[in-house]
């Protein structure tokens, strides 16, 4: 069964094509990696998932719910998850706090910060809190000012940050980008335990070693256009594949 339908997406920056009538569909509990050369169009289209961007024409179908016109706040509500390339996460808090947050504003809608006060009484946020920092291996650093974490790290706790609101899509924007082989690896095994919790996943990734350990599908841009869809072993061999992508290299 499909949870994500794309058709038709089109949109232009002053003149410049950016996305070409791209269509997609995710199929639910899959992770549907977006691949494609610097400027093809990949973080343009997952904008236009999470309502940072709007299609020109097009649409763009969740859980059989228009995303089109709908604010960030609105599609995460309804259950879209994005992990950013930069992390956003609040430096001067704890990492508790922060995985504490994306909860409150879920519930509250809107959060205020003299919350906590009444935070302190809510043992159950705590504790989903608590393991989620256990899932992604920072339990014992729970205390500690996130502002002082790696930057690996930093990527894990914004994971649990948007673990913690139960997304069904959860939208990766390069999870993997400069880190080291090791934490790359820690971060395939995090995303493969992730997947056994059945919510699905769009990952944007240059690191094919990433894509082809996790991807049940593959869409590749190419100067906004889709130019080939399959299972890793297709896309492998496709030479069109090869030619956009890595300039004939093979993957
Ligand atoms: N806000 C914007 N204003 C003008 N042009 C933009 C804007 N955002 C993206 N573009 C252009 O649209 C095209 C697609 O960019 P996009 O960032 O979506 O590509 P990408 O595949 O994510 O690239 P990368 O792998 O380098 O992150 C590029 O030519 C880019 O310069």
């Amino acid at each position: 069964m499909s949870i994500l339908q794309v058709q038709n997406v089109n949109k232009s920056f002053s003149g410049l094509r950016a996305l070409n009538n791209v269509n997609l569909t995710v199929e639910e509990g899959h992770v549907h990696a977006i691949i494609g050369p610097n400027g093809a169009g990949k973080s343009t289209l997952l904008n236009c998932f999470v309502g940072r961007l709007t299609p020109d024409t097009g649409t763009v179908t969740f859980n059989g719910t228009s995303l089109v016109g709908k604010s960030p706040h609105e599609i995460n509500q309804v259950g879209v998850a994005r992990v950013f390339q930069t992390p956003e996460i609040f430096g001067d808090l704890t990492l508790l706090e922060n995985v504490m947050i994306p909860t409150l504003a879920k519930r509250d809608g809107a959060f205020a910060l003299n919350a906590w006060a009444r935070v302190d009484g809510e043992r159950a946020v705590i504790e989903k809190a608590e393991h989620l920092l256990e899932d992604v291996g920072l339990a014992d650093k729970r205390d500690v000012l996130a502002n002082s974490l790696s930057r690996g790290d930093k990527r894990r706790l914004e994971l649990a940050m948007c673990l913690v609101q139960d997304p069904k899509l959860l939208l990766l924007d390069e999870p993997t980008a400069g880190m080291s082989r090791a934490d790359t690896n820690a971060t395939i095994d995090l995303l493969k335990r992730i997947g056994e919790r059945g919510i699905t996943k769009i990952v944007i990734e240059h690191d094919m070693h990433v894509v082809f350990s996790l991807a049940h599908k593959i869409s590749v841009l190419a100067q906004g256009t889709v130019i080939a869809e399959g299972k890793p072993d297709d896309i492998k061999g496709d030479p069109r594949v090869q030619e956009a992508y890595l300039g004939g290299a093979h993957l």
